[in-house]
């Protein structure tokens, strides 16, 4: 049976005089992954700052597994299971790959009687290995390296896989593989699939559809702030979603230049 895991009701936000969501609502069930989709301006990021508690929404609700959440700060919503990769996302430059893999959550050895608990390196290259073979770029890193010494894909899939790590129930993903090479590219769709057939939920903003249609269960497209149109994508195809991004109707557009 399907389980609803977040659930956004009219949720609004201003900058000044630009309402950038203007009443959005979405819901979100155990084990899918849902495409948010949207021109430039949409409201996608504002929304999904909303959720992250980046910037919390003026109005509106948020419910996580059936109960009112009040998110007013990012770790409001990791202890809520929501775990968020930005475009903008920041590492740790001088760490290496494998702490910023784990930061502020290392895995500790206990000392004697518990008293010192220093990070238990060996613990985290393995992981860190593990993790960085996962996404396919194995081969380049190793998990020692500072992330200072890496490009700017590379730093995206590191923060990519940190979340899905730490993922409990909700990742959401803002254009993920942007500025990834095609390797890496599928790695990231590769662990999309792989978090949803352990049951985890992912929202995933991009602009590509045909990753949408290899990837996702379901797309949503917001327009200036609202929510206006929900699909699966068993139910559409490529043309006509670009269509509703566009707020134009493509095959209708198609068929008239044919008859003319
Ligand atoms: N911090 C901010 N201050 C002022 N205006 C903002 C801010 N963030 C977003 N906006 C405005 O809100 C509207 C929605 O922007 P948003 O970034 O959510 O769109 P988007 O759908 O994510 O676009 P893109 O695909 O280009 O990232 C835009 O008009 C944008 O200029």
């Amino acid at each position: 049976m399907e389980r609803e895991v977040l659930r956004l009701e009219n949720l609004q936000k201003s900058f000044g005089s630009v309402q950038a969501l203007k009443g959005a609502s979405l819901t979100l069930q155990e084990g899918e992954v849902v495409a948010l989709l949207g021109d430039n301006g949409a409201g996608k990021s504002t929304l999904i700052k909303a959720i992250s508690g980046v910037h919390p929404s003026d109005g509106g609700a948020i419910y996580v597994r059936g109960d009112k959440a009040s998110i007013r700060s990012a770790r409001d919503a990791m202890d809520l299971g929501i775990e968020t990769i930005h475009q903008d996302t920041s590492l740790a430059p001088d760490l290496s790959i494998a702490r910023n893999l784990f930061l502020g959550r290392e895995p500790v050895k206990l000392g004697w009687l518990g008293v010192f608990a220093p990070i238990d390196f060996g613990e985290l290259r393995h992981v860190a290995a593990a993790l960085l073979k996962r996404v396919g770029i194995s081969k380049k890193l190793d998990a020692d390296a500072l992330v200072s010494t890496l490009s700017g894909g590379e730093r995206q899939s590191i923060a990519i896989s940190r979340a899905m790590q730490f993922a409990a129930k909700v990742i959401i993903l803002d254009e993920p593989t942007n500025n990834l090479g095609v390797e890496e590219t599928h790695g990231v769709l590769r662990f999309v699939r792989d978090m949803r057939d352990a049951g985890h939920s992912v929202l995933f903003i991009t602009h590509n559809i045909h990753h949408v249609f290899e990837v996702c269960d379901r797309l949503v497209v917001m327009r200036r702030g609202e929510v206006v149109a929900e699909k699966t994508v068993a139910e559409t195809d490529l043309l006509t979603v670009e269509g509703i991004i566009m707020g134009v109707d493509i095959k209708a557009l198609l068929k008239d230049a044919k008859a003319h």
